[in-house]
């Protein structure tokens, strides 16, 4: 059924005029379009209340006369009356008409549905607003109600597409955010997010109060019970109809719970602090990461939910840097050591794991797939290897925010799994390209579907059975080299994928530490499928990628000598010293030995007069994510740099060219973008100004970098992703002699 284009209002008629008919009818109201709200229930008082407030324009007070008049019947009434207005809907002439309802469990609406009317009607859309308030009645009732907010529809096979469009346009006429859902998941889902914490809020309540000491208890109760028990407050009768309506998957996640309860009492029964950490940890990165996942955004930003995205550094001019800096693991590193260990028998333990978001959300996914991972705690990690066929299906699809290599290197390991898999991740991510590794996984045999474009979401079907294949990459892409290596040890016989160029080789250095053979001819690696991983240890060297902001602080601003402690110089990655070096750096690698199979060095910086140079063109790949802040360099260095060959740069988190030219000209700075890197013409100070990283956490350290060198403030807009690879930035950064804070929150 479409919205007619006529001048005839749709005529929408709620029955139940509490907080939720309520709320849906003074939405609709307010949204602009032409219709005619009329409300029907059993409490006259309801009735004239909404009229009077202005929410329905018509009051009726006769059931039979209302339903001929309606083109819609919202059914807003508590879970357990729903199936006496069916009952009465059953007896009337419903052609042409749709009926929709706000019920919490779908699974006992249907059935109501099913036994009233022999199958459900076509024209009957199920839905749920997940949106309410503990305050309840029409009084409560609140235009606005569901902006923003989730509403699921559940359609089933016979629903009329039509029927369920419209009832998809008046939600999204209220504002909120339509998805679809089947009936049964629905209700399983709501168990556990839902009805699980209302029942526990009046548990918990019920139980206190019935304490002799309860004046005492609610009289000091602080911000922890107010805000476990909120939901308390809510509609008694509402919640009585939920719990017997949804008793099956309620009691399934009631058991659930009491298990971890039991497990939780026993910890402290023992004095097991080690358990006691590790579900509180578990929990805290858990809840943090689902937190951003709702919002799809950093998960700095959603600690503070009045400040969106909008973290900025503002850096003040000048500076030298002195000391001594241990910056945090290295994030290839870190997130490999995750998918490795998970698939590894046995323990393994990780130290220097990089605490950032990106390596966070492999380390989620992981648990997600029921690996138990113990920590981080202070960089170490401890994971229980479930072997390679051990990873379990994840209740729901794997979200991997910002990390392209997380998507990428997993897309590898998933097409291989018995089971479906969907990897999802933030805005940035949403928009990077995946076919780079969707294609060759395509040809192994693997099966994904991809968002237009190649585009996350990537789907990834399970149960297939993987052939090596021989790969000639279209680019020096590490990540893709990685994903068909991971792939290939589940493939039937060898895999082999070949780099145009060198690439960074922590995959091949990590599974050789794990025990799996490999062979490595120049570019080319190959990897025999069918083999274990046997679990190791493992050092997390500093991460060269966050260092490189320091080595050019330390270069550029005058009067400098840095030392940098434990810092990872794998060959393929110190593309950064090399470069550095050419244009007349002075860095020193001290101290290098050789840990758990990656080199470390200490690395000291003093400054130096920088000079232009052409980047020669091999060194390219091996400082990939490094060229944001070497275009600060480039800015500080007389003449002219010029980078060609690093058309990668413009689909990294943002277009590393388009950002980087648009802030250094912002800056004052003479900067030209080519289309496959840019034209530096450097010698001048920066001038004060407002640069915007477009979320880019590399783009947001490398100006702040650059205001060592300006004449006045530099301000850097939406920085709240510099937690993905560097969460402690700003504080070492104000260490090491920038003057730099933040507005918004604290990085
Ligand atoms: O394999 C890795 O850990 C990475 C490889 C590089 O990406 P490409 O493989 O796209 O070059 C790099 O930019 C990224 O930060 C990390
Ligand atoms: C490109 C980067 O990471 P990823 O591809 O993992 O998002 C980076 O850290 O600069």
């Amino acid at each position: 059924m479409e919205l007619s284009k006529t001048d005839a209002p749709l005529n929408i008629l709620v029955v139940g005029l509490g907080l939720i008919g309520g709320s849906f009818a003074a939405s609709l109201r307010d949204c602009g379009e032409n219709f005619h709200l009329m409300g029907f229930d059993l409490r006259d008082e309801y009735i004239e209340e909404a009229v009077s407030l202005g929410i329905v324009s018509e009051g009726c007070d006769d059931f039979e006369s209302a339903v001929s008049k309606a083109d819609v019947i919202q059914i807003s009434v508590p879970m357990l009356a729903m199936p006496k207005v069916l009952g009465q809907l059953k007896g009337l002439d419903l052609n042409g008409k749709v009926i929709t309802d706000v019920g919490s469990c779908k699974g006992s609406l249907v059935k109501a549905a099913q036994d009233i009317f022999g199958q459900v009607p076509e024209n009957l859309v199920p839905g749920h607003p997940i949106a309410g308030s503990e305050k309840s009645g029409v009084t409560a009732a609140k235009s606005g109600l569901f902006k923003s907010h989730k509403v699921i529809l559940t359609p089933l096979e016979n629903t009329d597409p039509s029927a369920l469009s419209l009832i998809r346009y008046l939600w999204q006429c209220c504002g909120a955010q339509v998805n679809a859902m089947d009936v049964q998941r629905h209700d399983e889902v709501l168990a556990m997010t839902s009805h699980l914490p209302h029942l526990l809020a009046f548990s918990l309540v019920d139980t206190l109060a019935g304490n002799p000491e309860n004046q005492d208890i609610f009289r000091y109760a602080a911000g922890g019970f107010r805000d476990f028990t909120r939901i308390a407050g809510s509609d008694p009768v509402m919640w009585h109809d939920i719990a017997l309506g949804n008793s099956d998957a309620i009691l399934a996640s009631l058991d659930q719970f009491s298990e971890g309860l039991v497990h939780l009492r026993q910890a402290i029964v023992e004095k097991d602090s080690k358990s006691l950490l590790a579900t509180f940890e578990r929990a805290r990165t858990a809840r943090q990461h689902f937190a951003s996942m709702l919002e799809r955004r950093a998960y700095m930003a959603t600690l503070n939910e009045n400040q969106g995205d909008s973290v900025t550094f503002v850096a003040q001019p000048g500076g030298t840097l002195k000391g001594e800096l241990r910056v945090p693991g290295d994030k290839s590193i870190s997130h490999r050591s995750i998918m490795l260990g998970a698939l590894a028998e046995g323990e393994t333990i990780i130290d220097g794991f990089l605490e950032g978001e990106d390596s966070l959300a492999t380390l989620q996914a992981f648990r997600d797939m029921g690996v138990d991972i113990e920590g981080p705690h202070d960089g170490r990690v401890v994971i229980h290897g479930v072997g390679m066929q051990g990873l379990k299906p994840p209740v729901g699809p794997l979200y991997l925010g910002n990390a392209g290599t997380a998507m990428r290197l997993m897309a590898g390991l998933m097409s291989a799994q018995r089971f479906d898999v969907t990897l999802t991740g933030d805005q940035s991510l949403s928009s990077r390209p995946m076919d780079r590794v969707v294609n060759p996984l395509v040809e192994m045999g693997a099966e994904i579907e991809t968002a237009a474009g190649g585009r996350p979401p990537l789907k990834i079907k399970g149960g297939k059975s993987l052939k090596g294949i021989d790969y000639e990459m279209p680019m020096a892409s590490a990540q893709v080299q990685s994903c068909l290596l991971l792939a290939g040890m589940y493939a039937e016989g060898e895999t082999s994928a070949t780099a145009p160029g060198v690439v960074r080789d922590h995959t091949n250095r990590m599974l050789t530490g794990f025990g799996y053979p490999l062979k490595v001819d120049n570019a080319r690696v190959s990897i025999q499928g069918g083999g274990q991983l046997s679990s190791t240890a493992i050092d997390v060297p500093g991460d060269i990628s966050s260092a490189a902001f320091f080595i050019v602080a330390a270069t550029i601003a005058s009067g400098s000598d840095l030392l940098l402690t434990h810092v990872g110089i794998n060959p393929t990655r110190t593309g950064v010293i090399s470069i550095l070096q050419l244009m007349g750096a002075d860095i020193t690698l001290l101290n290098e030995r050789e840990v758990g199979g990656e080199l470390v060095a200490d690395i000291r910086v003093r400054s130096a007069i920088l000079k232009g140079i052409d980047i020669p063109l091999k060194l390219v790949p091996l400082a990939i994510d490094e060229f944001p802040v070497l275009f600060i360099a480039a800015a500080c260095a007389e003449g002219t740099t010029t980078l060609r060959g690093a058309a990668e740069l413009r689909v990294k988190e943002s277009d590393r060219i388009q950002s980087m030219v648009d802030g250094l000209v912002a800056l004052g700075i003479d900067a030209e973008a080519l289309v496959d890197g840019m034209v530096i013409r450097g010698g001048r100070p920066f001038c004060a100004g407002t640069v915007d990283s477009h979320g880019d956490h590399r783009i947001a350290m490398a100006f702040v970098i650059a205001s060592l060198r300006s004449q006045g403030e530099v301000r850097i807009l939406d920085c709240a992703h510099v937690a993905t690879s560097f969460p402690n930035f700003v504080r070492l950064a104000s260490r090491a002699g920038l003057t730099l804070s933040t507005e918004g929150i604290q990085a």
